[in-house]
């Protein structure tokens, strides 16, 4: 059974849908207590502000269990903004603190560089790891819309993308933490392969 985290804001049908073409079970969870061990992964689709997010995690009192989770050792997706509230912070948050699985600091695309900020379409994701996640992808174009991003960290970051000439993290892994900036739910049947080598992944 995959957990799909309804914080109030993420895009849940998506996701939701996408496992399902997968034959895989989900339940969709808005309180902590159907955060259970028995869970094969446990999926945080994000979408809004980090402190948007965060407040929707507060309010359900999931935060705690989230962290026992994941503390335990069990599989967790976070997706777009699922990925960057991993972090201690971001900068389109000020102060509000993130799950801060990770240290590191969610920065925002410079629009005086960029000439378009979010980042919103098809972009071409480049491997930095080798992983059975990235096995037989039809290509390695998945779908972003984002402005913060998590620059690229040895050890954590195993893909990367370049939006407008600045490098950051499209996937990470470390243990059973997984995150992806893009939509795999939107990205086609490169996403809907990522999500299927990942099911085999962690089993
Ligand atoms: N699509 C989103 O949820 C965006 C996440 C975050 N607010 C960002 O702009 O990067």
């Amino acid at each position: 059974m995959i957990g799909i985290i309804d914080y109030g804001a993420g895009n849940i049908g998506n996701v939701e849908r996408a496992f399902r073409y997968l034959n895989e079970e989900t339940s969709i969870i808005d309180n902590g207590d159907n955060i259970s061990s028995q869970l094969s992964l446990l999926v945080l689709p994000g979408v809004g502000s980090f402190a948007a997010g965060m407040a929707g995690l507060k309010e359900r009192d999931l935060v705690k269990p989230i962290k026992e989770f994941i503390e335990s050792g069990r599989p967790f997706l976070g997706i777009c903004l699922g990925l960057q509230l991993l972090f201690a912070r971001s900068k389109e948050s000020g102060l509000v603190s993130g799950l801060e699985f990770f240290d590191e600091e969610c920065l925002k695309f410079d629009s005086k560089k960029i000439k378009r900020v979010p980042q919103i379409g098809w972009n071409k994701v480049e491997t930095v790891v080798e992983s059975k996640v990235f096995n037989e992808l039809p290509d390695q174009y998945f779908y972003f819309v984002h402005s913060y991003y998590v620059p690229v960290i040895p050890d954590l970051t195993v893909a990367k993308a370049d939006y407008g000439g600045q490098e950051f993290t499209a996937i990470l892994n470390r243990k059973n933490i997984w995150g992806i900036q893009p939509h795999p739910e939107k990205s086609g049947r490169t996403g809907l392969k990522f999500l299927e080598n990942l099911i085999g992944v962690i089993k």
